[in-house]
């Protein structure tokens, strides 16, 4: 089976972050996601991210940070995904596709249903809140 390798972002402002909802008809329709999507073979991780939030969310990132990476086997494909952290953005954030984007006080978050691959990524940021990291 191919590998489906994805950007994603974890956006970050006054300690809430940013979720979307992804569109029904999608794999994974309804789920709650980090913003982002595929990565074209021409592309870089962070070039695909700066594209898809462009696309998706009509902003501006500049300097994502790493934030982890996991390898997730669904039973209808596999993905890489590779987090990155954005605290740096110009414009406001809005649905360009028609998905429903929420800003959610990080502690809050474990109350959104996410696809299982992010369980990590979800527990990570969680545990940074509860550390009372500022962003
Ligand atoms: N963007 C995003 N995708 C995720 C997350 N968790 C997770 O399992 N995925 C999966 C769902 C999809 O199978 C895949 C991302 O593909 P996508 O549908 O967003 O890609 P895309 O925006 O390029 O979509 P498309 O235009 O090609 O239809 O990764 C997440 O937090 N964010
Ligand atoms: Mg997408």
């Amino acid at each position: 089976m191919s590998l489906v390798q994805v950007a994603a972002a974890i956006i970050i402002k006054d300690n809430q972050v940013l979720i979307a909802q992804r569109p029904a008809e999608k794999h994974k329709g309804g789920y709650w996601e980090f913003p982002g999507g595929k990565i074209e073979a021409s592309e870089s991780a962070e070039s695909a991210l700066a594209r898809e939030l462009l696309e998706e969310l009509d902003i501006h990132i500049a300097d994502p940070a790493e934030f982890s990476e996991i390898r997730f086997d669904y039973p209808e494909k596999s993905v890489l995904l590779k987090f990155f952290l954005v605290t740096e953005f110009n414009g406001e954030p809005r649905g360009l596709e028609g998905q429903p984007v929420q800003w959610v006080a990080i502690n809050q978050i474990e109350n959104y249903q996410f696809p299982e691959a992010n369980l990590p990524v979800v527990e990570k940021l969680l545990s940074m809140s509860d550390s009372k990291a500022e962003y």
